[in-house]
């Protein structure tokens, strides 16, 4: 017997990321093969991009998608979220050249606390949040804070894209394949500060800082290039990236909503106090999957290094969060 569809959210439809985003999620990559969707797409009131937004819906549609069960378009949050499963709230202003993501703050802000009133008037209450509209841990920690009739877990933040740069420069480093790498963490922000860890990740069982054995690299060449790879992407298209945005957008959904199979993978997530972070943060951390819930890695043992780098990104979050105490 075919499932019922569920219904996904998205925001920011006709930006760039919705674009490479909407057509895997009705092709089933998402939710999986079997599970049809029901897309509603959000957009602003304003008529080029609802036009837009039309044209591609008229694109979803001529795709004959089988698993796609309806497409709504909308321009208020409060009908776009009606009853919704899944809310990928991507809308929002991208950074350009010479920016730093702190800095839409106070552009992108005010759209998460619309966006979480909205969601706790009429979203599922089981719904699944993934914000990656910039800078991502804060708006999601505002929507969370909007929200308070939805559960805080409910509320996350995209650091996926982090994760995936950071398996990407491993398996070149290494010359291994990416899909073997296991172990591998980011915590805290999506922004510079993040902080890339592959003191526990193994390639075939074997580990991965042994294999590298170059703590010169790691500090010097390693986190620099995956903290800024945002900014490269952008000096070199001169726009944000957008592909792999959405792609780490999926995975993150899908293995939220399917499981890892014991894998780990990094989710920004909002702090119980685990590895000192302060109940609320919005932290990016190892996780596995199971049943649609994610589940911290415990017990790592946090070098001086590492203790270092993870006092500077969650610094960096608790100034932002700070920031916008006016916006809750
Ligand atoms: N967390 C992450 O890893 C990443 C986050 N991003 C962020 O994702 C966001 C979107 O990026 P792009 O798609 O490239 O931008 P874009 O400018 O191409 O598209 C954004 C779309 O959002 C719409 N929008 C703006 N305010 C909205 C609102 N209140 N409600 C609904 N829609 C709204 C705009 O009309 C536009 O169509 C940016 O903030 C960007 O910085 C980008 C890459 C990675
Ligand atoms: O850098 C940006 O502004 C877009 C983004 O978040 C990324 O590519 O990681």
């Amino acid at each position: 017997m075919s499932k019922k569809p569920v219904r996904v959210a998205v925001t920011g439809a006709a930006g760039q990321i919705g674009y490479a985003l909407l057509f895997r999620i009705a092709s089933g990559e998402m939710l999986g093969k079997d599970q049809p969707v029901i897309l509603q797409l959000l957009e602003i009131p304003d008529e080029k991009a609802q036009n837009a937004l039309k044209g591609v819906i008229m694109e979803l549609e001529d795709c004959a998608f089988p698993l796609l069960a309806g497409i709504e378009a909308h321009s208020d949050p409060k009908t776009a979220f009606k009853d919704t499963d899944y809310a990928l709230l991507v809308g929002s202003r991208p950074r350009g050249p010479g920016m730093e993501r702190s800095e839409l703050l106070a552009i992108n802000g005010a759209i998460f606390t619309a966006q979480g009133k909205a969601l706790n008037e009429v979203a599922s209450r089981n719904v699944k949040v993934l914000v990656v509209g910039n800078p991502a841990n804060t708006n999601a920690y505002i929507a969370m804070k909007s929200a308070p009739d939805l559960p805080a877990k409910n509320f996350t933040a995209m650091l996926r894209l982090d994760h995936n740069r950071a398996a990407s420069q491993i398996a070149a480093k290494t010359g291994k394949a990416v899909a073997e790498i296991e172990k591998l963490a980011v915590w805290g922000n999506h922004s510079p500060t993040m902080y890339a860890d592959y003191r526990f990740a193994t390639i075939g069982g074997e580990s991965v800082k042994a294999m590298i054995n170059d703590e010169t690299w790691n500090r010097e060449t390693f986190l620099p290039t995956v903290g800024k790879r945002g900014a490269a992407i952008i000096a070199a298209r001169g726009l944000s990236s957008a592909a792999s945005a959405a792609n780490a957008a999926i995975d993150h959904m899908r293995d939220w909503a399917l499981g890892t199979n014991g894998k780990w993978v990094t989710m920004g997530i909002p702090s119980n106090g685990e590895y000192g972070i302060p109940k609320e943060v919005m932290f990016g951390y190892p996780v596995t999957c199971e049943n649609g819930e994610y589940k911290i890695v415990e017990g790592l043992e946090i070098d001086a290094f590492s203790q270092e780098c993870i006092k500077k990104t969650l610094d960096e979050l608790l100034g932002e969060q700070d920031g916008v105490k006016h916006l809750i």
